[in-house]
């Protein structure tokens, strides 16, 4: 059922800090359903609850005006819900290790569905309904399905596949977003992960499964993993016009920092404009060697969920949906498939920090288009 939002009020022209806060938070841009799921009963409509007063706290990353000195040294360090502060980035100042144009987002937005369960269980059957039917259009259209996960929490939300009978895991090809560049037999590895959760209780062919070769350096076991996807045929892994891969689904994690696959804020990995597959050899989260997907081949995906489920997710939530950030301090903002469809898949407990009734109806941009913020 799709929600019916007010718009709080008509956007102007701010005359002080706190009405500029109020215009910010209610100039939020996304559309948001409140989702029964399969077997799942709807209650507790987050959608229904009166408006809650802003946080004092507020997200602002810069009060009202531009930056007089340029960009901050540190970027990311706005503020959460919480009062802490967001965890920095790697940045060292202006000039230093500051790449202010390397990371934009398109003008005005794109458009993003908020969809949020009333619990985990009903997010995960949610969410294999949502596989389900990107699954299941591929197939029809051209025999085959390319879906790439994510590691951590996310693997667990894939319970929800595993017994279904309408789904042909036959046409079924895997790949990673990202990986840990460990064996395939360490609790780090992303593929073990996966396959103990899924790819062990659902018939996918074992060659459509394509691991990342262990045993290589990072850099070469990047190379390698881009070979792997380079050579599918086109019938499986078609090609944008500009040669990029368009994946059917991808299915991404996010972390505190807003990092999602192994893109973390503001590093050279998060601003690449070229490759399929980068080495990540000093990633902030361990293991410190990994392998990564880029931004340009997530963005090229048909379908991308942003996956958060539980209550630690409920930060970053807010931030990424209700706050654009620095371009770069918070890489789920730069999710932003262009000729796909982007979706976040939440439940009550990670979407507990939105103001859903102050979004403004019929402002469905995800991230804000204003940044840096404008000056009053
Ligand atoms: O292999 C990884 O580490 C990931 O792919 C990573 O991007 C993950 O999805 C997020 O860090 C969220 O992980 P959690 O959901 O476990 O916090």
């Amino acid at each position: 059922m799709a929600a019916a939002l007010r718009a709080p009020c008509a956007l102007s022209r701010p005359s002080t800090v706190s009405q500029f806060r109020q215009q910010r938070t209610g100039a939020v841009a996304v559309r948001a359903q409140k989702v029964e799921a399969q077997g799942a009963a709807a209650s507790g409509a987050v959608l229904d609850q009166p408006a809650r007063q802003p946080s004092p706290a507020i997200n602002l990353i810069q009060p009202v005006t531009r930056w007089p000195e340029g960009i901050p040294p540190a970027m990311g360090g706005h503020f959460m819900p919480s009062g802490a502060a967001a965890p920095l980035s790697q940045s060292k100042g202006p000039g230093i290790d500051i790449h202010p144009l390397m990371f934009t987002y398109p003008a005005g937005g794109n458009d993003v569905a908020v969809q949020i369960y009333d619990s985990d269980f009903a997010a995960v059957a949610g969410l294999a309904e949502y596989v389900a039917k990107a699954s299941a259009e591929a197939i029809a259209a051209r025999g085959a399905f390319t879906i790439a996960l994510s590691g951590g929490s996310l693997v667990k939300s894939l319970a929800g596949l595993v017994g279904r009978s309408d789904v042909d895991f036959s046409k079924w090809w895997v790949l990673f977003v990202d990986e840990r560049n460990v064996p395939l037999s360490s609790d780090d590895s992303n593929y073990k992960a996966a396959h103990a959760e899924l790819l062990r209780k659902v018939p996918v062919p074992a060659n459509q499964v394509l691991a990342i070769k262990e045993g290589l350096p990072v850099q070469q076991a990047a190379t390698h993993y881009a070979g792997q996807l380079l050579e599918l045929p086109a019938s499986v892994l078609p090609r944008t016009a500009d040669a990029w891969p368009v994946l059917d689904c991808v299915l991404l994690g996010v972390g505190p920092d807003g990092h999602i696959a192994s893109l973390f804020p503001n590093r050279k990995e998060t601003a690449a404009t070229e490759g399929w597959v980068l080495p990540v050899s000093d990633s902030p989260k361990p293991p410190a060697e990994r392998i990564t997907l880029t931004l340009p081949v997530i963005n090229a995906a048909k379908n991308v969920a942003v996956v958060a489920l539980g209550q630690g997710k409920a930060e970053v939530v807010q931030r990424a949906l209700e706050v654009q950030s620095l371009p770069g301090a918070l890489p789920v903002q730069l999710v932003q498939p262009a000729g796909g469809k982007l979706s976040w898949v939440l439940d009550q407990a990670s979407a507990a920090k939105l103001r859903i009734p102050e979004w403004a109806e019929g402002s469905k941009k995800f991230p804000r288009s204003e940044n840096p913020p404008k000056s009053a």
